[in-house]
């Protein structure tokens, strides 16, 4: 088994002289979930384009499935899955007819297409509402079906763009639910969210900002290492108009607001007593999540670009 099924380096995107992409270098081990994330305009899809050969790299390299993203773009195409954010359901058509369509469009044999569609129903919790026309499914039901357009070509390789942005919460967990059963399966996902549930889930993380990368990690180390400190939540009244102030703190590296409660990253434990004394509020010591980890990376990294 080839153990990289992705990897870049170095590679760039410009359009005209603003650089979407730059310098970028990752590697994606087979079979994993590999969380791409990122605030909005960050380059992810920039990158997944090219990456799926339908976008020409200014500079760089990279390959996918062994093939050169720069000179074999048509043989990656046709090797791998891909769902972007506006992806292309026939609204006219029934559930049925899209798989069919897309069964098609991939060159699926016609002894093949009956198993497959069905396979793809029952992956996507869709049996049953066949011949449901596209426009009638509700979002997440949209989602998948949609997936099962896109994986009906069984790829090794699936690349999602942001599949569960404006889905509700249930169909978010039940989307990603499937994306781990095919990734159990060895299908190698690469996926842009916003969501830090679905980045907890993801093996390896690739985090990037202004177009470059700035952490690449999984989900343990990044929460285990990037940030340093004392990272304490804080409970205290008019917790929103305390923050400038408790920025200004000379003991205090960063400060955020999560919910009703702040988070505090101090220099160390011992400045605990004092926060408590200058705010008034009771603070307690947490193991950072996700969410603090990316706060603190595009803060570091807004002030390096500054
Ligand atoms: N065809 C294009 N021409 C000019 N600029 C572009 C083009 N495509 C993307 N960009 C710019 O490149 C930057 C990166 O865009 P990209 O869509 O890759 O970001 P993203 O991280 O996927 O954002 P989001 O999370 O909002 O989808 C943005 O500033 C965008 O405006």
């Amino acid at each position: 088994m080839m153990e990289y099924v992705v990897t870049t380096r170095e590679l760039t995107r410009k359009f005209g002289s603003f650089t979407a992409v730059n310098n970028l270098s990752i590697s994606i081990r087979s079979g994993e979930i590999f969380g791409f994330l990122g605030p909005n305009g960050s380059g992810k899809s920039t990158t997944i384009r090219m990456l799926c050969g339908i976008l020409e790299p200014t500079s760089g390299e990279g390959s996918v499935l062994g093939y050169d993203i720069s000179r074999e773009p048509e043989k990656i195409k046709q090797k791998i899955g891909y769902m972007s954010q506006k992806f292309s359901l026939y609204d006219d058509l029934t559930v049925q007819e899209n798989l069919e369509f897309y069964a098609g469009l991939y060159s699926i044999p016609y002894s093949q297409r009956k198993k497959r569609i069905e396979e793809m129903l029952r992956m996507a919790y869709l049996t049953g509402r066949e011949n449901m026309l596209a426009a009638h499914l509700s979002g997440g039901w949209k989602q998948r079906l949609a997936l099962g357009c896109a994986i009906i070509s069984r790829p090794s390789i699936l690349f999602l763009d942001e599949p569960t942005s404006g889905i509700s919460p249930t169909s978010r967990r039940m989307f990603f639910k499937i994306i781990q059963e095919l990734a159990a399966g060895g299908t190698t996902i690469m996926v842009t969210t916003h969501f830090m549930d679905e980045a907890e889930r993801c093996r390896n993380i690739a985090f990037i900002s202004n177009g470059t990368l700035i952490a690449n990690d999984t989900p343990d180390s990044l929460k285990n290492n990037v940030i340093k400190g004392c990272l304490v939540e804080l409970e205290v009244t008019g917790a929103m108009e305390k923050i400038s102030h408790i920025e200004k703190l000379p003991w205090v590296k960063e400060c955020s607001i999560h919910g009703p409660l702040l988070h505090v990253l101090l220099e160390s434990e011992a400045h605990i007593p004092e926060l408590e004394r200058h705010t008034g509020g009771k603070s307690k010591k947490i193991t950072p999540s996700l969410e603090d980890v990316f706060v603190s990376l595009a803060r570091q990294n807004r002030r390096q670009v500054s």
